[in-house]
């Protein structure tokens, strides 16, 4: 009889909660989240302001530690491991996107995804060129490489974040609203290209957006409220 091999989960939270602040000011921003993400996956993370959309994407990505419960990224539980250990495991395994780019505006788009591949150490300043102009060109901005960002459209910013994360071959993507600064037209070509990414490379993919476009195309869709999971839903 075939025995059943079921894949490890990209990522695993156990009973997560994160609270901010103390005595009245205290907020729960997190309630008691359990949470499993298959690698693969494209799951778009939704709901409304404040709800706890960032918390939960910082503390899955180790960039945050929850208050109580645990988090297995890849297999290695975060909170054993000191902030040395913890970067080391996101310069491998991680790229994030941000909603404003936070690209460097002195550096070209080129440096912009270069200089942190370098400083990544894990490849020299030859194979971190070559890696970089590949990655642009995959992202349809290669001949942009000489621009600064404010020579670029929005969408062309996003773009040069979007090879900056994944110049590495990460295994997990976080994008932390990476529509939510575009025009419609222009997000929905970000959206094409993070999914035909997510299609090719079978990287993971956690995406926070209050878009429309994004919650109709997600795999899944989990939709959080006043820190808690209210709804799950795989297509
Ligand atoms: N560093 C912090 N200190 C205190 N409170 C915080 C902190 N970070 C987040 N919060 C609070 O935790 C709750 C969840 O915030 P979070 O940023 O995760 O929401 P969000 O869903 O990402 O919101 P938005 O869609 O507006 O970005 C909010 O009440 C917020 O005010």
């Amino acid at each position: 009889m075939a025995t059943m091999i079921r894949e490890r989960p990209a990522i695993l939270l156990m009973d997560v909660c994160k609270s901010f602040g103390t005595g009245d000011g205290k907020v729960d921003a997190l309630k008691n989240i359990n949470l499993e993400i298959a690698r693969g996956e494209f799951l778009a993370l939704c709901g409304p302001s404040g709800s706890g959309k960032s918390t939960l994407l910082n503390i899955l990505s180790g960039i945050d530690k929850p208050t109580s419960g645990s988090t297995l990224f890849l297999d290695k539980s975060l909170n054993e491991l000191d902030e040395g250990q913890l970067s080391v495991i996101r310069g491998r395994h991680l790229g994030f996107i941000f909603q404003f780019f936070n690209l460097i505006p002195v550096l070209s788009a080129f440096d912009n995804v270069c200089y942190p591949l370098i400083l990544n150490g894990r490849y020299g300043r030859k194979e971190a060129r070559e890696r970089t102009q590949q990655t642009l060109e995959s992202v349809g901005i290669g001949a942009l490489g000489n621009r600064t960002p404010g020579q670029l459209s929005g969408g062309q910013q996003q773009r040069v974040a979007i090879a900056r994360a994944l110049a590495h071959d990460p295994q997990v993507v976080v994008a932390d609203e990476p529509t939510g600064n575009l025009d419609q037209a222009t997000g929905e070509a970000i959206l094409d290209l993070l999914m035909k990414i997510n299609q090719e490379t079978r990287t993971t993919f956690i995406v926070s957006t209050h878009s429309t476009q994004l919650r109709d195309r997600a795999r899944r869709v989990i939709e959080i409220k006043d820190g808690e999971i209210v709804h799950d839903v795989s297509k």
